[in-house]
């Protein structure tokens, strides 16, 4: 017997008030493998990945964690979501705001906010002020959540924004680590300026007016 995806979409539509953003979609990925989320400005990728954390109810269509539909309460346990903002506490530290989350959401095994804020790159920086660092390091912080979350699934909305190249590669990094730990994960770009090298599917995502 196929042993089935971690995680898959059937005919998952998204509409605002009859207007369709995206779908309907159709996509699997497993265990060890990342799914390149493509397309212009606008044609729903944020959207998609919000709809995948459970932030967003589909207008139709449905998602399957391990061959099964799964709660919204599941899905936010299975899922890490990295979006456009930092969703950091700007008063709190680099070092509080981890261990704020860590209490929230739990932290995988083996891994403490203090070693997550060196793999990226952040040592250093543990009490400084969230609103004190830069976009490029507030990213960074936000790659520090990801790599505590023991949630298998990472959703990371365009990862390599603000990033010099050594923090592109970083995203790469910490993406086949966490491959190699048995997750997945979804990326959704722009182009294909960078992407992470390992095994992985494409999802184009195309505008209304195009796809018609
Ligand atoms: N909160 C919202 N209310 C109404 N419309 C929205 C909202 N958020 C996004 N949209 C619209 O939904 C469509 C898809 O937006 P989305 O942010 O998912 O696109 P995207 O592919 O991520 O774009 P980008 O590459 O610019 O980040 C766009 O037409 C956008 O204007």
């Amino acid at each position: 017997m196929n042993t089935p995806a971690l995680l898959a979409a059937h005919g998952l539509c998204f509409s605002r008030d009859d207007d369709r953003v995206f779908g309907p979609l159709e996509f699997h990925v497993d265990t060890g493998e990342a799914l390149l989320v493509q397309g212009d400005n606008g044609a729903g990728k944020t959207t998609l990945l919000r709809v995948l954390a459970g932030l967003l109810r589909p207008s139709a269509g449905r998602v399957e964690i391990d061959g099964r539909a799964a709660s919204t309460a599941e899905r936010a346990r299975f899922v890490a979501y990295l979006g456009h903002l930092p969703a950091m506490k700007p008063d709190l530290d680099a070092l509080q705001n981890l261990h704020f989350l860590c209490g929230l959401h739990g932290r995988r095994a083996r891994q403490m906010p203090g070693n997550a804020l060196a793999v990226v790159g952040l040592a250093g920086h543990e009490d400084t002020l969230v609103r004190h660092l830069s976009a490029g390091q507030k990213r960074r912080l936000a790659l520090a959540r990801m790599w505590l979350s023991p949630a298998p699934l990472w959703l990371l909305d365009e990862p390599y924004a603000n990033l010099d190249l050594e923090g592109i590669n970083l995203v790469n990094r910490m993406i086949s680590a966490h491959l190699r730990g048995g997750g997945a994960a979804l990326v959704t770009t722009h182009g294909a300026y960078a992407a992470p090298p390992v095994r992985t599917r494409q999802l184009q995502l195309a505008l209304p007016q195009a796809a018609a």
